[in-house]
C-alpha cells in the first residue's frame, strides 16, 4: 500500500539504524521510504538489504537528507548530536516529523531542535521505550512523596561502544527526580565522583555510568535514608523495544500541529 507514511532512517549502519530497519519492514502501518548514511561511507550507493548482509530490498542507501526527506512523512533519526541539529533543520523544511532518539545533545543543540520545532512536528526522547517512561513517573511520584532526608542516586548501565555520559534516560529520570522534588536539575545535579569529595550533599541527585560488553541499557533510580532504600529499576535486554517506540511516535506525529513532543505525549502518560 503506498499510502502508508513514508519514513526515512538516518545512521541506517549503526546499531539502531539496522533495528529499525527490521521494524519498519514489518510494520503494519508504515513503509521504508530511504536510508541514509555520512557522505563518503561504505553502505552509500549500495542496496540497504545487501549492506546489512541478506537479500536486496530495492532501496539504495542515500547520503543526501534534503532528497530523501522531500520523499518521506518521517524521519527517525539515532545518529549523533552534529548531524540530528542538522537534520531537525532539514527535516522541518520537508516538513516530515522527526522522530529524534539521539543522546548527549547540548543546550545549544536542543535551542536549535526547538526553533525547527515551530515548523514540523518533532518527537524527542532519551529513550522511547514504555517501560523507561512510566519508570519517570514513578521516580516523580516518588520523589515528590519523600523529603530531602532520601538521597537521590541514579545508576545507568551500557555497551562499551556508548559515547555520552549520563545517558539520556538517566537524564530523563534526573528530571523526573528533580521535578518532584521540586527543584532544578541543573542546581543539584552530582556527577559520578571521584576522590575527596567531602560528605554527600544534601538534595543532590547524583549519576554514576558503568560501560561493559554488550549491555542493552539498565536504569536504577535508588532513593535511600537511614535504615530503608527504594530502588526502582529498568532493563532493557532487546534493542527492538526502542526502534518499536519510534515507529510508533512517528505514526503518532502524522497529524499533529508542529510542535516538540516526547514519547509521555506518545504513549498517552502526560
Ligand atoms: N532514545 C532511545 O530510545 C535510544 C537512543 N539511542 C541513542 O541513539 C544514538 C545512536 O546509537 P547507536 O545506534 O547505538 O549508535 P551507532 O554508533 O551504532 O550508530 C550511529 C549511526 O549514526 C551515524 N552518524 C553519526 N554521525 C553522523 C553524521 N554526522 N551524519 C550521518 N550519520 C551519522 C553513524 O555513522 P558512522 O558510523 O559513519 O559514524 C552510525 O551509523 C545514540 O545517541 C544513542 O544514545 C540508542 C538507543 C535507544
Ligand atoms: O546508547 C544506547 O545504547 C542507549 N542510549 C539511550 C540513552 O542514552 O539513554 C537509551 C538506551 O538506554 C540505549
Amino acid at each position: 500500500m503506498t499510502d502508508k507514511p513514508g519514513v526515512v532512517i538516518t545512521g541506517v549502519s549503526g546499531r539502531m539504524g539496522q533495528m529499525l530497519v527490521r521494524e519498519v519492514l514489518v510494520h503494519d502501518g508504515l513503509r521504508l521510504a530511504g536510508a541514509l548514511e555520512r557522505p563518503g561511507h561504505d553502505w552509500v550507493g549500495h542496496d540497504l538489504g545487501e549492506a546489512m548482509g541478506g537479500a536486496a530490498l530495492g532501496v539504495r542507501v542515500g547520503d543526501d537528507p534534503l532528497e530523501a526527506f522531500a520523499r518521506a512523512q518521517a524521519v527517525i533519526d539515532f545518529t549523533a548530536p552534529a548531524a540530528t541539529v542538522a537534520f531537525a533543520d532539514l527535516a522541518a523544511q520537508a516538513r516530515a516529523v522527526h522522530v529524534i532518539g539521539t543522546t548527549g545533545l547540548s543546550d545549544d543543540d536542543l535551542k536549535r531542535i526547538h526553533i525547527a520545532a515551530r515548523h514540523a512536528v518533532i518527537v524527542r526522547a532519551g529513550n522511547m521505550s514504555l517501560g523507561v517512561n512510566l519508570l519517570t513517573k514513578v521516580t516523580e511520584q516518588v520523589a515528590r512523596a519523600l523529603d530531602a532526608d532520601w538521597d537521590i542516586e541514579i545508576v545507568e548501565a551500557h555497551h562499551n561502544r556508548k559515547v555520552d555520559a549520563p545517558s539520556g534516560t538517566a537524564l530523563m529520570l534526573g528530571e523526573a527526580a528533580a521535578a518532584g522534588r521540586g527543584v532544578s536539575l541543573a542546581e543539584v545535579s552530582d556527577r559520578g565522583r571521584d576522590g575527596m569529595t567531602g560528605a554527600r550533599d544534601k538534595g543532590a541527585i547524583g549519576f554514576h555510568a558503568i560501560r561493559g560488553g554488550d549491555i542493552v541499557g539498565e536504569h536504577e533510580v535508588i532513593f535511600a535514608t537511614g535504615g530503608e532504600r527504594i530502588v526502582i529499576k529498568h532493563i532493557a535486554s532487546d534493542r527492538a523495544l526502542f526502534a518499536r517506540g519510534a515507529l510508533k511516535a512517528a505514526l503518532w506525529g502524522q497529524d499533529k500541529a508542529p510542535g516538540e513532543y516526547d514519547m509521555l505525549d506518545v504513549l498517552g502518560l502526560n
